[in-house]
């Protein structure tokens, strides 16, 4: 390993995250803080990687088939995620970065699912990033897939590596070796608690929590563990190696031999396994089924209706509040999480993966850049002394997502808000104000007042399509407050207060529903 050190942070002793101390530089600092655990930096850009390496792709069979394997590619400038990018049917996700972002990865940090192929890897050091990180697993020209018609394997015997992925991996070790940027692999243990503090908070999340309203009798448990279960098989076929000796091989390839000797090559393993069981247990908190992001039908016609653009899929906008969701795990809050991602689809839809969308911004809720934890209140308004509550120094997720922009909203693109809460009152007027138009995010809060915070401008915000995660259109019952063109009428609680008798009706029917199945 010439030139470029290879940093093994896979090693538990190596990194003691300590819950009350705090580096001095630090909104962002990598140790656990505050009563609960919360997501390092690094952990936090490996599974946002791993994520957008999911994102949903139309051609996910062939996928399986295909030698050049797809990835996932988070770009970070000081701190703060500038890009996220995922590869297409054209364009591998370092090229999506470089084509969005040129020269400007000058002195960014990469993080790459995989380790990117050498056609990548030339172009990105060409920029002058700083630094690159990739999940130690299959690299994006695979040695674990068969060769294909084009590129024949010659070495050795069928399940070995193909010609294609060894070229690529001498060349990249050139590249490595040779290049400013510090190429390593980045994977820190998950600190202690955390696994068990996000499979709680996700079982308990207002997504899985808007169902058990609707539904008293559903058993979110079961729901959840099952959703959870089904996310971890299929993540790790995709995400992991799951022969130890095939994964010693590949890590000797790609030059990585410090990680293949014990305890290393255990503790590596085991840190791998943690966090896609975490991103697993994330998933699972918007569960697939049943629900999901439907339009709420204004109650007045508007007089400048949100630009004309039917929404995303429900994949994609359930992919991107995932991506949100994982951002609450650095929230600085004692209390709550919040999480916000900001897409705009760009009218020439590019060839990567995400079909034309484009990071606007992302942040979680946290106190001002720069600040120690303890130097503000931490209190929520079950407290007594509002003097000494957090409501005047707590940044919002959204404020976060809007202030790190990273490009301007364009009024002739629609501006998409994932957020993992209803949109307090403090944030209405500046989602609007920003030329946003349309939000997915969970009512769960909304025209709620609490002292010193407020959900009650949430239901009058005009000029924005709001996609509220709900029971699914087609079953509902036809007195559900779906309409049959696909779009919502009031929240369901809305219009129980409106019409007491409408509670008892809504409790009925839950009774009626099919369990999930
Ligand atoms: O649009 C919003 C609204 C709130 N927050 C953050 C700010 C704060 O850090 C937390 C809300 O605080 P709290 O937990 O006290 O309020 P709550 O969740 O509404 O209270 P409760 O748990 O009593 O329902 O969520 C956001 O980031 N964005």
């Amino acid at each position: 390993m010439e030139g470029s050190e290879m940093r093994n942070r896979a090693d538990p002793g190596q990194s003691t995250p300590g819950r009350d101390t705090r580096d001095s530089s630090a909104q962002t600092d990598s140790r656990l803080q505050g009563p609960d655990p919360r997501l390092s930096e690094v952990n936090l850009f490996t599974l946002l990687s791993l994520w957008m390496e999911l994102f949903p792709q139309e051609q996910s069979e062939e996928e399986d088939q295909r030698e050049i394997r797809g990835t996932g590619l988070v770009v970070v400038r000081d701190s703060k995620v500038v890009g996220l990018h995922c590869s297409g049917p054209e364009l591998h996700a370092g090229q999506a970065a470089i084509i969005q972002h040129g020269a400007c990865l000058a002195d960014c940090q990469l993080y790459f699912s995989r380790r990117p192929c050498a056609s990548c890897l030339k172009m990105i050091i060409n920029a002058g990033v700083s630094q690159l990180s990739f999940w130690p697993g299959d690299p994006e020209v695979s040695m674990l897939r068969p060769a294909s018609a084009d590129h024949p394997s010659s070495l050795g015997p069928p399940g070995r590596i193909t010609e294609e992925a060894a070229l690529d991996a001498v060349a990249a070790e050139r590249l490595k070796s040779n290049s400013r940027p510090h190429i390593c692999v980045l994977l820190q243990p998950l600190a202690p608690g955390l696994a068990q503090f996000v499979d709680e908070t996700s079982r308990e999340c207002d997504f899985v929590e808007r169902m058990s309203n609707d539904e008293p009798g559903l058993n979110t448990e079961e729901l959840f563990n099952r959703e959870r279960t089904t996310h971890l098989k299929d993540f790790s076929r995709r995400l992991l190696v799951k022969m130890s000796e095939r994964h010693r091989e590949i890590l000797t390839h790609m030059d990585l031999e410090n990680f293949c000797v014990e305890p290393n090559f255990s503790n590596l393993r085991h840190n791998m396994r943690e966090l896609v069981e975490v991103l697993a247990a994330v998933a699972a908190g918007v569960p697939q089924r049943r629900y999901g992001f439907h339009r709420e039908q204004p109650s007045t016609p508007e007089s400048s209706p949100p630009p004309r653009h039917e929404g995303l899929s429900q994949e994609v906008a359930r992919h991107c509040i995932i991506q949100a969701r994982l951002l609450a795990y650095r929230t600085e809050d004692p209390k709550v999480g919040v999480g916000a991602v900001i897409w705009a689809k760009a009218p020439s839809a590019a060839s990567d993966g995400t079909g034309g969308l484009c990071l606007v911004g992302c942040g979680y809720n946290a106190y001002p850049a720069g600040s120690h934890y303890a130097e503000y209140p931490q209190m929520d308004n079950k407290q007594e002394d509002r003097q000494r509550r957090k409501y005047r120094y707590i940044v919002h997720a959204e404020q976060n997502a809007l202030t790190f922009r990273t490009r301007p909203v364009k009024p002739e693109e629609p501006a998409m808000l994932f957020v993992t809460k209803c949109p307090c009152d403090e944030c209405v007027p500046l989602i609007r104000g920003a030329g946003i138009t349309h939000i997915y995010t969970t009512d769960q809060d909304r025209d709620k007042h609490k002292g010193d915070i407020s959900y009650l401008r949430f239901g009058s915000l005009k000029g924005v399509s709001k996609f509220i995660w709900q029971r699914s259109p087609s079953v509902s019952s036809a007195s559900s407050p779906h309409h049959a063109n696909g779009y919502v009428g009031k929240h369901s609680r809305q219009a129980e207060r409106e019409s007491p008798s409408n509670k008892k009706l809504c409790a009925n029917r839950s009774h009626d529903s099919p369990t999930v199945s």
